[in-house]
């Protein structure tokens, strides 16, 4: 390899883990143009201006990747984006659509919680985004699919908040199991109503969790540590945790357990899952939690439920429409019975804190962002919700001269072919590649390309008629 080549790839040796910023020149492709000064952009005449240049300008420089934070993601979270010199901007709330559209057209990374929905109207416009983080368990929010077709990697904390909504959990089942909210809020008011009837033990009692997953499974535990018999209901089919017994139909599950619990996800599936019906299958007296997603229960239904005295009781921690921020009324024009629900007795509201705690939200905050940064950084995409799973391992300071190569396209045939005839007149010294539906990621090392080379590649990789997205990385 000649010298040029070598003193092109030198600003990695400081940067290894960085990466060259990049923005769009048309819909669904990337160049090297994120700088009007960028070393790629605008080759430097001799090799020397380029040394100069490359100092002067790093272009593998990380602060030009642009981030949007939305929902108070945890300081975490932030620090590490920070940390590798992206540009983050951060805001407390979720924004109105119009907001976000506008917000996100300039961004290459968002992050957000639960509430923000990332539609493909809203995904449209965001024509640098390349990389999602969901700082949470829930990825509903997000339109995954369009998400991939645009070449954009969704990545999420699958397990960081089980334990906090699980515990939460635990703690709503005795407190309507005795009442407690109900004689507190007496208490604040001033009246003193000492009594048992209605308040029970839980010990003895069945729980039925509905959803048998990270968080079902986790309450399973803690549930029958508190001396309860535990069923569950799930689609699929799934070891039993300590004496649990997964029941065959939901409607067993109802009429068998005293409290029902939901921790399902958000589908069309589990739409309206709890409604009349199923209330009318449950039993006598017995209690609803409600910590999965608004959209699962019918809550004109619950309350019906509840007047009924059929529910004794419920706590609900997740609506069909929640408010953006703190502070904000909970009571809007599309939550239309929430005045009736504040009204019922023995119904525990709690504004979406399920996975609320320090302890989650911090190893969230260093779980996603560090997902992003290996991303942004490195192309890995290990774990993402909608793209395959690629990972090449990180390059090491005794492989200066490589550049890394990331071609997402569309999961037609041929394509291998097109990209390996371009690749295949260099070094490539390692190269993996995947599918997931319509979508396939190839990521490659290669080594001792000089600076016309990779533009070469670059060009002809985004001249293949399936790409999607190419990066080049290092
Ligand atoms: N309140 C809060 O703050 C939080 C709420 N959540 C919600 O809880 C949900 C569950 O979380 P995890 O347990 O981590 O998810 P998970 O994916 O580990 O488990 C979900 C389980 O539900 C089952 N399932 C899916 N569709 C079903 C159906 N139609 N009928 C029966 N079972 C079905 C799946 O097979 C799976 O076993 C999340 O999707 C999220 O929406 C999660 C974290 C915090
Ligand atoms: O993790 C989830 O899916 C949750 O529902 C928690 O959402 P949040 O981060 O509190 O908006």
């Amino acid at each position: 390899m000649g010298s040029e080549a070598r003193d092109i790839v030198a600003p990695k040796l400081e940067t290894i883990s960085r990466t060259v910023s990049n923005s769009f020149t048309k819909a669904g492709s990337f160049s090297y143009s994120i700088s009007p000064t960028s070393t790629f952009h605008s080759p430097p005449s001799s090799l020397e201006a380029f040394r100069q240049s490359a100092k002067q300008l790093k272009p593998f420089d990380t602060k030009d990747i642009k981030v949007l934070l939305l929902e108070n993601v945890n300081q975490t979270g932030r620090d590490i984006l920070k940390e590798q010199g992206y540009q983050v901007e951060f805001y407390k709330s979720s924004l109105p659509e119009d907001e976000l559209i506008e917000k996100i057209r300039d961004v290459h990374v968002v992050g957000i919680r639960s509430k923000t929905k990332l539609t493909s109207r809203v995904l449209r416009e965001a024509k640098n985004l390349i990389v999602i983080g969901c700082f949470c368990i829930g990825t509903n929010q997000v339109d995954l699919k369009y998400a991939a077709s645009q070449g954009i990697a969704v990545f999420n904390s699958p397990f960081s908040n089980s334990r906090s909504v699980a515990e939460l959990v635990i703690g709503e089942i005795i407190a309507l199991a005795r009442q407690i909210g109900d004689r507190s809020n007496e208490m604040h008011a001033g009246t003193w109503n000492k009594v048992s009837s209605g308040s029970w033990e839980i010990r003895g009692k069945t729980l039925g969790i509905i959803g048998y997953g990270h968080i079902g499974s986790q309450l399973s535990v803690l549930a029958e540590a508190f001396g309860m018999s535990v069923i569950y209901y799930d689609v699929v089919n799934l070891m039993a945790l300590g004496t649990a017994k997964q029941v065959s139909s939901l409607e067993d599950l109802l009429s068998g357990a005293d409290f029902v619990t939901l921790h399902v996800p958000e589908s069309p599936e589990t739409k309206n899952m709890i409604g009349a019906k199923e209330i009318e299958q449950m039993k006598n007296g017995s209690y609803l939690i409600n910590a999965s997603r608004g959209s699962v229960v019918d809550i004109p239904a619950l309350i019906e439920g509840m007047r009924s005295r059929k529910i004794a009781g419920a706590a609900l921690d997740v609506y069909p429409n929640e408010p953006a921020g703190n502070g904000d009324y909970f009571n809007s024009e599309l939550n239309t019975w929430g005045d009736d629900l504040r009204k019922l007795k023995n119904i525990i509201l709690t504004p979406h804190i399920g996975g609320s705690t320090e302890e989650a939200q911090s190893a969230i905050g260093v779980e996603v962002a560090s997902a992003l940064v290996r991303y942004v950084n490195e192309g890995a995409t290990l774990a993402s919700v909608n793209m395959p799973e690629v990972n090449l391992r990180s390059l090491t300071m005794d492989e200066p001269n490589h550049v890394r190569v990331t071609f997402i396209h569309r999961n037609v045939p041929g394509v291998l072919r097109s990209v390996n005839k371009i690749l295949g007149d260099h070094n490539v010294d390692k190269q993996m590649t995947d599918s997931r539906g319509e979508v396939a990621y190839l990521m490659a090392d290669i080594s001792d390309v000089n600076q016309n080379e990779i533009k070469a590649i670059w060009a002809d990789l985004e001249g293949i008629s399936a790409c999607i997205r190419t990066r080049v990385l290092y």
